[in-house]
């Protein structure tokens, strides 16, 4: 077979050099969030009080409940699905089907939970676990993408993703060299990106919401509206599963450690920072700002999935009764571009509202400190980083049309700001 045609997209973060320095960093930036988390001062940005002994990382029963998890969730994935989508159209002319049927997954978890609830599972005890598990979970990120860049070794040259594609093996696994690495029909990508990850955030939230139950007779408002706003936002994902189609993830990202590091331990264990900063740092909160805080999440969530949904609805078809009306711009790749509606208004209109939800799931952490903050900044960071790639990319793709969009809407994120 041909050696696979080396890509030439411009390498980013930072090259091989920046991959291997993520590849540190992540793991050690996630122990640290753990440790500050639990601990009295809770500095984000000052070393935590008392390193971890190296057995207070490794405990067999972390990995066997992580492999567990992840059994469950594949399961889950293969029973029957609702409906079967089909991707867009992939280099190659071809579609990929994938099943819908991640909310149904999210239902099953609830009601198994529940049983095990009702029989007396120490639920509970996970909020005493999640340094362990996320050492496993880091494990298990590890060794899948070690699997996925061998198995992509094999793969054919147009499964390969066209940034992970650099002929230098860190950097390819650190992005992922395969589009979309599939066993059979199983997408490997695509039930990472919503399910082990997104289900697993949600139950460590609940987790830390029981243990604060136990620990202080009733959750506090604060834990409350956290664990109501990240499960809709989970709950959401899962019932639009169909609109991660036409993401950056599903269509231009290789599935590598970044994607399996982010699924598998980034989400649940850094995304549940703000339950865990209450489990231990209880804050008042009243209910004149408790409403506020409610109606910030709601604006956001309106923006975040208009956005997504209008644009989703209008890749899938343009003819589309709510879209059609909509002005574009016609490109040479025969697509078109939204430049109405929320596409409109800033050219990331999705990016806005999330970081307004983000901001909304950090307030009830008060204002005393940091840390619960960081989801906020490191959120902000991601999606300046997102969006800036996503131009090159577009602007590579869509080309004059790409510039005219520019032009005739020139915010990226915040309308008049940036
Ligand atoms: N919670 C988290 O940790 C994260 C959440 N997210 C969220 O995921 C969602 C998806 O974001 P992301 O994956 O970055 O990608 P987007 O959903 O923003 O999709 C970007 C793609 O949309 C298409 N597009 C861009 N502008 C237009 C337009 N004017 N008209 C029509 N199509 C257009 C282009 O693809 P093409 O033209 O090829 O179809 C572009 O590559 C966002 O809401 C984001 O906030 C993202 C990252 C992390
Ligand atoms: C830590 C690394 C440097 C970066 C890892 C980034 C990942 C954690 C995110 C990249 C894109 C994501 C998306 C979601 C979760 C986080 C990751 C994987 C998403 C599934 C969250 C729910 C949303 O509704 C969504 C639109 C489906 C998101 C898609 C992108």
């Amino acid at each position: 077979m041909a050696p696979p045609q080396r890509s030439r997209v411009p390498l980013e973060f930072g090259g091989p050099l920046g991959a291997a320095a993520l590849m540190l960093l992540l793991p050690a930036t996630l122990v640290h969030l753990l440790l500050a988390a639990r601990s009295a001062p809770a500095h984000l940005l000052a070393p935590p009080p008392a390193l971890p002994a190296p057995g207070a990382l490794w405990s067999p029963w972390a990995l066997q409940l992580c492999l567990g998890w992840l059994g469950l969730q594949v399961a889950l994935y293969l029973l029957p699905a609702r409906k079967v989508a089909e991707g867009l159209q992939l280099k190659d002319k071809s579609r990929l089907l994938y099943p819908i049927n991640g909310f149904q997954a999210l239902v099953l978890t609830a009601l198994l939970l529940g049983l095990g609830l009702w029989a007396g599972l120490p639920l509970d005890a996970l909020a005493d676990m999640l340094l362990p598990l996320a050492f496993a979970a880091t494990l298990t990120a590890f060794v899948v993408s070690i699997l996925l860049f061998v198995k992509s070794l094999m793969a054919h040259p147009s499964a390969l993703a066209p940034g992970g594609n650099s002929g230098n093996p860190v950097y390819d696994f650190f992005l992922g060299r395969e589009l979309n690495p599939r066993i059979i029909s199983f997408d490997i990508k695509y039930f990472c990106e919503l399910r082990p990850g997104l289900l697993g955030w949600v139950l460590i939230n609940l987790a830390l919401l029981m243990q604060e139950a136990k620990l202080r007779g009733s959750p506090s408002l604060a834990m409350c509206l956290v664990n109501g706003f990240q499960l809709l936002y989970v709950g959401d994902a899962l019932w639009h599963e169909e609109a991660i189609l036409t993401t950056m993830d599903i269509m231009h990202d290789g599935f590598g450690f970044m994607l399996a590091f982010g699924n598998l331990v980034w989400v649940p264990f850094t995304y549940s920072l703000q339950a865990q900063f209450l489990l231990h740092h209880p804050q008042p909160l009243g209910l004149p700002l408790a409403a506020g805080i409610c109606l910030l999440n709601a604006v956001g969530y309106y923006i975040f999935r208009g956005a997504n949904s209008q644009k989703n609805t209008f890749r899938k078809n343009p003819s589309d009764p709510s879209v059609a009306g909509l002005e574009t711009i016609p490109t040479a790749t025969g697509q078109q571009l939204l430049v109405s509606g929320w596409w409109g208004v800033v050219r990331h209109p999705n990016y806005l509202g999330d970081i307004i939800m983000a901001l909304a799931w950090s307030l009830p952490c008060g204002v005393t400190h940091l840390l619960p903050y960081f989801y906020l900044l490191y959120f902000i960071a991601l999606l300046l980083h997102r969006e800036a790639r996503d131009e090159l990319q577009c602007l590579q793709k869509y080309g004059l049309a790409w510039q005219e969009y520019c032009q005739r809407v020139p915010y990226r994120i915040v309308p008049y700001v940036y």
